[in-house]
């Protein structure tokens, strides 16, 4: 009881028959939309080197750090902001942090454009890079085995809503917080289709399951899976996007690195006609009725990054 389930996932990658795995991921999103995968195929050297290169951006002075603000990102939405600087749940959050995305040419659209890296840490440029690569590979594997669960072509993700899917990408750096001290990051779900999460050795993120709030401490060697969103809508409400937070009352600094991996910029993402029926009509956390909003998901994006940059909003999209 309380427990988040740790799945296999390497049968999705080698050939071997996934169905084990398939039914596993459909259990868990199902019951909590959470789970931690194992057998990924992430090199350990890759996370070490990134780790190692956030860890002295962040013990750079503010000063030097705002060299790559939020502000020089423009529409592109990417850079450094510091502690306070995000509200996720109405409130400023108790963390600093560095946005990335996608590297590529500027098309027009917010959140679109290149990345903005430290001149003073050259080795982390690399080093996202190159784990947006690995992870972009780990997603669409993981979504082999959401499609397989909810009988659909195993292709049906890479084929579809993530051909050219957005990719955000997060480092977060909380410092330590007492009890009393507001949230790292406020209660909120994930906007997407699928969260991949990479935490160092300390705890603190939080996930409110059926039988109530359940720690999702680091586990070596494998991440924490959410789905977001977009598969909750998808699927009429049959798998879920949980509400969880984070409070690092560890004593110590603790990272995150949450990789974000979600439909196309102008994908509708309508539920599936086949789940129709089994939508529980379960009242969301919020209230919001994810079946409500029938636009591309670009927009619903934009509508929950103004809410917790409220400044950047002020001065790139209004
Ligand atoms: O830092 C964490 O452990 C979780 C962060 C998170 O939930 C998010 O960025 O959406
Ligand atoms: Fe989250």
């Amino acid at each position: 009881m309380g427990e988040l389930p740790v799945i296999d996932v390497s049968p999705l990658f080698d050939g071997r028959s996934a169905d084990g795995a398939a039914r596993q991921i459909e259990a868990a999103c199902v019951d909590s939309g959470f789970f931690y995968i194992s057998g990924h195929g992430v090199p350990a050297e890759l996370i070490a080197r990134m780790d190692a290169a956030a860890r002295r951006f962040f013990a750079l002075p503010d000063e030097v750090k705002m060299k790559i603000s939020m502000a020089r990102g423009g529409r592109a939405w990417r850079g450094f902001f510091p502690v306070g600087g995000e509200l996720t749940s109405g409130r400023p959050d108790l963390k600093e942090g560095i946005y990335f995305g996608a590297e590529r040419e500027p098309d027009g659209r917010p959140l679109s454009g290149r990345n903005l890296f430290p001149d003073e840490v050259p080795e982390l440029g690399a080093a996202v890079l190159s784990y947006l690569r690995v992870m972009t590979e780990v997603a669409q594997g993981v979504l082999r085995g959401v499609a397989l669960s909810l009988e659909l072509d195993e292709d049906y993700f890479a084929t579809g809503y993530t051909a050219d899917p957005t990719i955000l990408f997060r480092i977060f750096h909380y410092p330590p917080a007492a009890a009393d001290d507001g949230w790292g990051v406020g209660e909120h779900t994930d906007y997407g289709l699928l969260t991949l999460l990479l935490q160092d050795d300390n705890a603190g993120l939080q996930v409110h399951t059926t039988g109530g709030w359940v720690d999702a401490p680091p586990i070596p060697g494998t991440f924490v899976c959410n789905i977001g969103d977009m598969l909750d809508k998808l699927t009429g409400g049959h798998y879920r996007s949980t509400p969880h937070r984070v409070r690092n009352e560890s004593g110590r600094e603790r990272l995150s690195f949450p990789f974000f991996f979600d439909p196309g910029w102008d994908s509708e993402v309508p539920p599936l006609p086949s789940l129709a029926r089994r939508d529980g009509g379960r009242a969301r956390w919020d209230g919001q009725d994810l079946r409500a909003f029938t636009g591309p998901y670009g927009d619903y994006l934009l509508g929950k990054v103004g809410k917790v940059f409220p400044q950047l909003r002020a001065d790139v999209l209004d």
